[in-house]
């Protein structure tokens, strides 16, 4: 591919200093993102997803000391080398966050229209009028078909795939080269999961960001994205075009995870087995 990558990410290492014992949770991680590509980061629970994640931005769980180390290039960013300002200003243009709950990123006692325009104040350049307006507008991609009075709401006062639908919108306000959904519809209903994960495609189009895509759900990884990277206990274990990852697993956890989707033209759904169940070794 000849244009430049969005993220590049060269053996990044990450350990946590917890009571005086230090721990690899990230190892060796290494992966491309070009742009307007979508990679899914799949993995069970404690894999390390999220440290990588975290890893890639610089932002440690509070009061965790974390150790990282290798090369992450983000939009033109050396990551690894930013700190203070420099690294927020990183962050705030070129990285939009979309979490699991979004109640964690939106604020509880601000009417959810104001929440945007806010954003577009932090970002700068446009006076109150135009920010209402593109806020009004944004609610309106985003699904709202009464956004003058829907953006009138508290967080509290919509649904959880409306909220989420309001934090897939502010994250990609900004327009940002990257999107990160961190499992952004694991708490939510399997129907409402798959307009979410459609205005989540929508909005990328929209604004043509790339996407990263943490999910435990390999069927998820699947429909979504471009690229999969398998982790396991802090290890990417496979990556690949999706395709290739789906149709010829490589590795046997692979296997295992893919076996565990639940089939529309079968009884398959089997439980992971996990190191521990001394299935896979
Ligand atoms: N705040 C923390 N302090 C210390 N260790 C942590 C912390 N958060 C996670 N870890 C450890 O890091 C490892 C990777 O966890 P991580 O949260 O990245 O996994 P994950 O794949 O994102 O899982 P999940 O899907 O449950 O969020 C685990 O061993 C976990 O115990």
């Amino acid at each position: 591919m000849s244009s430049q990558p969005i993220l590049e990410v060269r053996d990044l290492t990450a350990t946590v200093l917890r009571r005086g014992v230090e721990r690899t949770v990230v190892e060796g991680a290494s992966f491309t993102l070009y742009p307007g590509r979508s990679l899914g980061i799949v993995g069970e629970s404690g894999a390390g997803k999220s440290m990588l994640i975290r890893s890639i931005l610089g932002v440690h769980p509070p009061g965790v000391a974390m150790r990282v180390t290798g090369h992450v290039q983000l939009d033109g960013h050396d990551m690894l080398a930013l700190r203070g300002r420099a690294h927020r200003r990183a962050l705030a243009t070129s990285v939009g966050m979309i979490h699991q709950d979004p109640l964690r990123s939106l604020n509880p006692t601000i009417r959810v229209g104001d929440q945007l325009t806010e954003v577009l104040a932090f970002a700068g350049g446009t006076g109150r009028s135009e920010r209402a307006r593109r806020g009004i507008e944004l609610m309106r991609s985003v699904g709202f078909r009464s956004p003058e009075s829907e953006s009138r709401r508290f967080p509290h006062e919509l649904s959880g795939g409306q909220r989420q639908r309001i934090g897939i919108g502010a994250a990609a306000l900004t327009e940002p080269a990257l999107l990160i959904g961190d499992e952004p519809t694991t708490a939510l209903d399997v129907t409402v999961q798959k307009r979410v994960l459609d205005i989540m495609d929508e909005t990328r189009a929209r604004t043509g960001s790339s996407l990263l895509l943490v999910t435990h759900d390999l069927g998820v990884a699947a429909e979504r994205c471009d690229d999969i990277v398998v982790m396991r206990a802090g290890q990417i274990v496979e990556s690949g075009p999706t395709a290739q990852v789906i149709s010829a697993p490589a590795h046997p956890y692979t296997r295992a995870l893919l076996d565990s989707i639940p089939r529309l033209d079968g009884p398959r759904v089997r439980r992971l087995h996990t190191s521990a169940d001394g299935v896979l070794s």
